[in-house]
């Protein structure tokens, strides 16, 4: 029997097919050949099951952002955000994620820490979420310029549900900044 990935795991099958919808997905590496793993993982997110689309930023480059704050003398990071269009359900793509991220010698060590590669999943659709396996939208994407600049790259019109309009986010967080 095939699985249905339009469903949370151990959910009866749908009546209704689930429709399509756009899930923004962020990138993020500071260790290792980070712009070639950024690369290979848009790769393999176009390569998933009931993927139908993947629209990718160019990567940007940042400071680290620490729980102690900007870190200047840890490896920088490169950045970037997809949009997906998809049929899996939310969390059946974060499972698929996380086994993108596992592949690439993610290790799950201190939060905020060095990694090889980070997915996060900002936001799915306008669904909102308070389940802590999977919040969303992502609980920190509004305070974040390396999330906010390339999905505005991607999408102009963007708007993080709950939030307001990705550009005026963006412009908000830098008018504070310093
Ligand atoms: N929207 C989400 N996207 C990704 N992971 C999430 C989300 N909501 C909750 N989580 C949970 O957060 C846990 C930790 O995720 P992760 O290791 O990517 O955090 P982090 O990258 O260190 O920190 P941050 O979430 O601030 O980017 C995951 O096991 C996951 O279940
Ligand atoms: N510049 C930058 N800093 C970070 C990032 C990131 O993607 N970019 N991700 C983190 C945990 O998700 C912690 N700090």
């Amino acid at each position: 029997m095939s699985k249905d990935l339009t469903r949370p795991l151990g959910t009866p099958p749908a009546r209704e097919p689930r429709e399509t919808v756009t899930a923004v997905v962020a990138l993020g590496a500071n260790l290792g050949e980070r712009a070639e793993t950024l690369d290979e993982a848009v790769a393999e997110l176009r390569r998933l099951p009931l993927v139908d689309e993947v629209v990718a930023s160019d990567a940007i480059e940042s400071v680290a952002l620490t729980l102690d704050g900007p870190d200047e003398t840890a490896p920088r990071y490169l950045n970037g955000v997809a949009l997906v269009r998809t049929r899996l359900a939310p969390s059946v793509l974060l499972g698929m994620l996380h086994a993108i991220e596992a592949r690439h010698g993610r290790e799950r060590r201190e939060r905020w820490g060095a990694r090889t590669l980070d997915l996060d999943l900002i936001a799915y659709g306008d669904v909102v979420s308070e389940d802590e396996a999977l919040i969303l939208p992502h609980p920190r994407a509004h305070e974040r310029d390396f999330v906010l600049a390339p999905w505005l790259q991607v999408d102009p019109d963007a708007v993080l549900p709950g939030r307001g309009r990705v550009a005026d986010l963006l412009a908000a967080l830098r008018g504070s900044a310093g």
